[in-house]
């Protein structure tokens, strides 16, 4: 699914009356629709009380009031709120003469701001996608006073005083909504965790907006649902064996830290890798092979960390980095790989995948002369601060992304910055926001596991890197949610997710 600016969407808007021959006011009716059917499906009359509609002057406001007269008609009691403008929108003025006088319509004043009672439901219809500056004088009033007021608050489409593509400075007023019901496509502002607590609970309805458009629309950025991965895994055909899934190569463990090469090599096995060696420190023999039997064990010569690089030839993908340890000898290991990475495999003439992760990754940000010799496509997954210490602090969610566009296009690699919405960056500055996970998932292993299963579907010949890192993001995540539906999201350990990724892919 694609996402689009605030501006691709009003031209959205408009290609969809053109295309349909709708007007404007249908369009609006549309969006009003789908969002009473939402607000009925979740509040009876009787749960609602008297809902407090809080209207601005644009199309936004003009959502609300013809929200007002459907809810009206549903039998939910409202009263209505105007914010005091120079001038409505055509289609605002159109609701308004349609409320019945029934709905009792006041305008807000600077002294006399509408009475909001604790729990009481607001919904919040003053400012939209057509937000053009920060909220200043009485707008910002109501938004403070209503985020003063512990209300329900159900924003339409975007809570008012949030841009929906772009930072707005500190201290701006915004709604801090409970719930956003959105029309068409998510925005991007709904995905960065700065502003989680303006947008609250979100879904998007669909309410028919053109494809067409959609379609021949540019954008950098895109939301991973289960229609963009659904038949990515490649079928296992009846005659395949061990080796149509390939072998992959796994470097990671060291003392203490042996769990993570565990945890890795159990969700590459269940990614439906077809072969998989693991080499590890001496002192992990025996928890690996008793814990991990279907896999390969290689040991290093050293007893707790990795020092040497295997025979790279058997291999068709690798990954380095969980539990590996920052030791100068894995420092040159790693080295060693990336050297050997950079030329193209006898056999197929590509570049060997490489999955990058936590202490490798420490490493490359140490190293960072290391970067020039990443190889093409090799996918590194590191979770905020590790990615900043590959570049630099952040200002914000929004400047960590110009960030992760930046490496990845100039490094020529996917890297996976993990999340509540891990974003996939590709070498052609596009980002994909993944919609599967949970806050159960932020637990210790949860990240090794990833790994695991991104270096399986690298090591499948006919996963290109960018659909394997797509799929893989998406099924990890989606085997949490299944994970957590059984433990529960305090109760969730990284191995549950292990257990829970055959399910995952057999769903996509
Ligand atoms: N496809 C869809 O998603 C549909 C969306 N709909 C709804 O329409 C809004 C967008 O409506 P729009 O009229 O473009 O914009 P708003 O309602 O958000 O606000 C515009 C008015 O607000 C003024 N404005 C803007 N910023 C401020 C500010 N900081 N302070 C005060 N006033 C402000 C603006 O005035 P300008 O001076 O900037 O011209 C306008 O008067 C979308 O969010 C959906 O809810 C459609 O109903 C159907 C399809
Ligand atoms: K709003």
């Amino acid at each position: 699914m694609k996402i689009l600016t605030a501006a691709q969407t009003r031209q959205l808007d408009q290609a969809t009356m053109q295309e349909q021959g709708l007007l404007s006011t249908e369009l609006m009716e549309r969006a009003a629709t789908a969002f009473v059917q939402w607000f009925t499906g979740r509040f009876t009359p009787t749960e609602a009380g008297e809902i407090l509609l809080l209207c601005g002057p644009g199309n936004n406001g003009g959502d609300g009031l013809s929200a007002a007269r459907l809810l009206q008609r549903a039998g939910y009691r409202l009263r209505v709120a105007l914010l005091p403008a120079d001038k409505q929108s055509a289609d605002w003025q159109h609701n308004r003469r349609l409320l019945p006088n029934s709905v009792a319509v006041a305008g807000i004043e600077p002294g006399r701001l509408p009475k909001i009672a604790v729990d009481s439901l607001v919904i919040d219809a003053l400012f939209g996608t057509g937000l053009s500056r920060p909220l200043t004088g009485l707008a910002a009033k109501v938004v403070q006073h209503l985020n003063q007021a512990r209300a329900r608050v159900i924003a339409i489409d975007l809570p008012s005083g949030l841009f929906a593509d772009a930072p707005q400075p500190a201290n701006s007023a915004v709604v801090q909504a409970q719930h956003t019901v959105s029309f068409g496509l998510p925005k991007l502002a709904f995905l960065l965790p700065q502003n989680a607590a303006f947008v609250g609970e979100w879904e998007v309805k669909d309410i028919g907006l053109s494809e067409a458009f959609i379609a021949a629309t540019a954008t950098p950025w895109h939301y991973t649902d289960a229609a963009a991965v659904a038949g990515q895994l490649p079928p296992r055909p009846k005659f395949s064996h061990k080796g149509t899934f390939g072998h992959a190569l796994l470097l990671a463990g060291s003392r203490g830290k042996m769990g993570a090469a565990v945890l890795t090599a159990g969700a590459c096995l269940r990614g439906g890798v077809g072969l998989l060696t693991a080499h590890i420190p001496g002192c992990g023999y025996d928890i690996f092979q008793i814990s991990q039997p279907e896999a390969m064990c290689l040991t290093d010569k050293q007893a707790d960390f990795i020092s040497e690089l295997p025979e790279l030839q058997p291999y068709q993908a690798v990954g380095i980095g969980p539990g590996l340890s920052q030791d100068p000898a894995s420092l040159a290991v790693l080295r060693q790989l990336l050297k050997a990475a950079a030329q193209p495999l006898k056999k197929t003439g590509h570049l060997l995948p490489l999955i990058i992760d936590a202490d490798a990754l420490n490493l490359l940000s140490s190293h960072r002369a290391l970067l020039k010799q990443l190889p093409e496509n090799a996918i590194l997954t590191p979770h905020p601060k590790e990615f900043e210490r590959l570049t630099e602090p952040a200002r914000d969610d929004y400047h960590r992304l110009e960030l992760l566009r930046e490496f990845a296009t100039q490094h020529r690699c996917l890297v996976v910055l993990k999340g509540a919405y891990t974003c996939l960056a590709t070498p052609d500055g596009a980002l994909h926001f993944n919609s599967t996970g949970n806050a159960g998932m932020a637990t210790g292993g949860s990240g090794d596991v990833l790994t695991g299963v991104l270096l399986a579907l690298r090591a499948h010949a006919q996963l290109p890197a960018f659909e394997a890192a797509r799929l893989g993001v998406y099924a990890h995540g989606r085997a949490g949610d299944l994970a957590a539906a059984q433990t529960g999201q305090a109760g969730l350990v990284a191995g549950d997710i292990v257990r829970h990724i055959g399910p995952a892919l057999a769903e996509v």
